[in-house]
């Protein structure tokens, strides 16, 4: 199956996914200076309700929090999008190193690590449904920066030493995912795609600009999981990030001057 590694990564991926090579494919570099400030888009609107955290897993390409998502009690709305969007689950991507491992770049310039809150469209019946939609899903990315330590942050990572394998997953509650978001929800926007297999092209991006602090040895913690399961030789869980793709003539919006 598809992976990071040299003989199965994202330079193979179109190789089993021709849409690999598609019109909206993610993620992008971001040039500030290329996006152009829409008026009318609207302030970003996130509701999550704690309890609805159900769990954490290692799924053996990142690790997910995953959230109950059979009510609208932790949705997104305004921003960019249209309509209400349920949290389904957040993960993150980084790098085997503190100088690479976001997927998103900004002026080229890569950041350690970066948080995906991954929602989808409540007009289709399911998630399941809704992944294959043009309109499908909305994604907030969120860049973390080497810095203090992040307390809040701190609450997810001491659950990883119960997933360090592929498969393994562990009861997780209790939890507000806004605790993790930036002062300021200021954001780019764009029309993307998911960024692993089965790149499905239905993805409304929305990065915010600030990004939140992780500290180095936070981020020793992400790379302490494996890629491998249980009694496989052990795979270090690193670079498990696309590099940007071609932006192929779309738009990057901003929500702020
Ligand atoms: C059906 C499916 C959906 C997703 C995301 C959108 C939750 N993902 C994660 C893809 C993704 C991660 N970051 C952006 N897109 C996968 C991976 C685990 C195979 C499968
Ligand atoms: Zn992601």
């Amino acid at each position: 199956g598809w992976g990071y590694g040299a003989a199965n990564g994202p330079d193979k991926w179109g190789e089993e996914f021709p849409v690999a090579n598609g019109p909206r494919q993610s993620p992008i570099n971001i040039v500030p200076k290329e996006a152009q400030h829409d008026s009318s888009l609207k302030a970003l609107k996130v509701r999550y309700d704690p309890s609805n955290a159900k769990g954490i897993l290692n799924n053996g390409h990142s690790f997910q929090v995953d959230f109950v998502d059979d009510t609208d009690s932790s949705i997104l709305t305004g921003g960019p999008v249209s309509g209400k969007y349920r949290l389904k689950q957040f993960h993150f991507h980084w790098g085997v190193s503190d100088d690479c491992g976001s997927e998103h770049t900004v002026n080229g310039v890569r950041f350690p690590c970066e948080l995906h809150l991954v929602h989808w469209n409540t007009k289709y019946p399911s998630f399941g449904e809704a992944v294959s939609q043009p309109d499908g899903l909305a994604v907030i990315g969120v860049f973390l920066k080497i810095g203090a330590a992040n307390p809040r942050l701190q609450k997810v990572l001491d659950n990883l030493d119960a997933i360090k394998t592929k498969g393994k997953q562990t009861t997780f509650s209790n939890f507000d995912p806004k605790t993790l978001l930036p002062g300021s929800l200021d954001y780019w926007t764009y029309e993307g795609s998911l960024t692993t297999p089965p790149l499905l092209e239905s993805v409304t991006w929305i990065v915010l600009k600030e990004p939140i602090s992780v500290s180095s040895s936070q981020m020793s913690k992400f790379r302490s999981l494996l890629f491998s399961a249980e009694g496989e030789v052990p795979c270090n869980m690193v670079n498990n990030y696309r590099p940007p793709q071609l932006l192929k003539g779309r738009q990057v919006r901003a929500s702020f001057k």
